[in-house]
């Protein structure tokens, strides 16, 4: 299981992390992707369903037309993980 982050590791990432920003009283990061339409954004939703699950590291998401709010945690390890960094970048490479 992957251990959490300290605080400095956290800041890091977090600081190369476009777009994402820390979830109020709960360690987990987040962001709001906005796409063209739903078929970009359902789309785009697959792509990281197939990484996601070849990761096992799963996101907690949710879609309205266009809009996917995506929330990262480890529920393992109780908080921020290398899985969530990699994932979310993962998921803003796939966005383009
Ligand atoms: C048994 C299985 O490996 C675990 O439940 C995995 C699955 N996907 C997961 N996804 C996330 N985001 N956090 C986890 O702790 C996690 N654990």
């Amino acid at each position: 299981m992957p251990k959490r982050l300290g605080a400095e590791a956290r800041n890091e990432a977090l600081v190369t992390l476009t777009g994402w920003r820390l979830v109020e009283g709960r360690e987990a990061i987040t962001k709001r992707f906005i796409f063209r339409d739903f078929s970009e954004a359902f789309g785009w939703m697959t792509r990281v369903a197939l990484l996601a699950e070849k990761m096992d590291h799963h996101p907690e998401w949710s879609n309205v037309y266009k809009t996917v709010e995506v929330t990262l945690a480890t529920h393992d390890a109780g908080g921020l993980t290398e899985l969530d960094v990699k994932l979310a970048r993962a998921m803003d490479a796939l966005a383009g």
